[in-house]
């Protein structure tokens, strides 16, 4: 069976439904009892619990183990209280799962044995089934039992910064193979994001199928573009994603890294709420965005270094430009640094619930 007629339908014995939920409320742009909050990265390295339980495993590994990622995955919503959980997996996980060459390297990240560069090498990127990711479908199915009202949010990498990992072969400053692939050869470059937008959606499909009530697209690298672009290279890619799981209802998040200049295109490209960096104010966000959507963000992570003082100051900050915002996630502008202590996290979900509390 592919992942295309999978029948969608919960186990006889149905968990409790987190529709209601302050952060599915917030995606939809409805009336919340407070701001809710997430953060990317929220599990894993800054957590001591994340630490022990990974010992001796690989983090490609852990990504495997449904029981692991089921403990991994609750983690956070146990320490901090988040609104939301997030699946612990990783953007490469689907490549792998149809057969790529690659590991996750500690202090290094992603790495690709085998670069794919020419037509040939498109042939390796073959579809993606749902038995190739069991062990997705067995973790979400544990998950939205423990998790009860609380959502799982499902995740995948955007067809550009997973085409990004796999032409450079690793990860990259600035991404020339991935730019002289995309401007020096523009079929081939098509062909290899559809490729990817294809494997993404029915990486989504999967995620979405097994339970999960929200999906974010990562594009974490995609701010290195200019718009015209993005728009013309970039975007039909993604939107092919976000339009084949449209079907599904669930809100879609999209998120990148230094797209200010872009923001009004990631909305275009399908999402229902849009994830800024900290580099443009909410506020600022908003019109470049445009009515209809919400938004996601934005405190700098490294604030987190900065003493409770700072903290509440940049917090405050945040939701004052989140005000007049048809709805509001709060989340970092990127992800948790591996480094932060764990408490300042856990004191600025009860401070942003505090102060939005109605
Ligand atoms: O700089 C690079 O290109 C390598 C980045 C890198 C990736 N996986 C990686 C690394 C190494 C590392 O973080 O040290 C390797 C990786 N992925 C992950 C972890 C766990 C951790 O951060 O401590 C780690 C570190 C592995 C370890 O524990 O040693 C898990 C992960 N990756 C991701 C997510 C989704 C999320 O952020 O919430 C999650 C789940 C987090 C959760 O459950 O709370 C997504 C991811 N992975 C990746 C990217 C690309 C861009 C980026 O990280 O800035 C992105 C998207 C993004 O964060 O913007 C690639």
């Amino acid at each position: 069976m592919s992942v295309n007629d999978r029948p969608s339908g919960r186990p006889a014995s149905q968990p409790p439904k987190p529709y209601e939920s302050a952060f599915l409320k917030a995606c939809r742009r409805e009336p919340v009892p407070h701001t809710p909050v997430w953060f990317m990265r929220q599990a894993g390295r800054s957590l001591p619990e994340y630490l022990k339980v990974r010992e001796g495993v690989a983090m490609l590994d852990s990504c495997m183990r449904p029981e692991l990622v089921k403990e991994i995955t609750l983690q956070p919503v146990r320490r901090h209280k988040v609104d939301a959980a997030i699946y612990f997996s990783d953007i490469v996980v689907p490549l792998k799962a149809i057969g790529i060459d690659l590991d996750i390297k500690p202090g290094i990240g992603p790495v690709v044995a085998e670069p794919i560069r020419t037509r040939a090498d498109l042939a390796r990127l073959r579809d993606l089934t749902s038995e190739d990711v069991w062990y997705v479908t067995e973790a979400i199915g544990m998950l939205t039992e423990e998790l009860g009202t609380t959502p799982l949010i499902g995740f995948a990498g955007a067809p550009f910064t997973l085409a990004s990992y796999l032409v450079e072969g690793g990860p990259s400053r600035n991404h020339e193979h991935t730019k002289a692939l995309m401007y020096g050869d523009p079929q081939l470059w098509a062909d290899l994001l559809d490729r990817l937008a294809e494997i993404t959606s029915a990486f989504l499909k999967v995620q979405i199928e097994a339970g999960a009530s929200a999906v974010q697209l990562f594009d974490s690298w995609v701010g290195a573009l200019a718009p015209a672009d993005y728009r013309r290279s970039v975007m039909p890619a993604s939107a092919k994603v976000f339009s084949s799981v449209a079907s599904y209802g669930v809100p879609r998040i999209h998120f990148g890294v230094g797209t200010g200049e872009l923001l009004g295109l990631l909305g275009e490209a399908g999402a229902d709420v849009v994830g800024v960096d900290w580099r443009v104010p909410l506020d600022e966000a908003a019109r470049r965005v445009g009515p209809g959507k919400a938004l996601q963000g934005n405190l700098d992570p490294a604030v987190l270094f900065a003493g409770p003082e700072a903290i509440e100051a940049k917090t405050a900050e945040v939701l004052a430009a989140a005000e007049g915002l048809e709805g509001h996630v709060f989340n970092l502008g990127h992800g948790v640094l591996p480094t932060t202590d764990p408490d300042t996290l856990t004191r600025l979900v009860a401070s942003v619930h505090e102060r939005t509390a109605r």
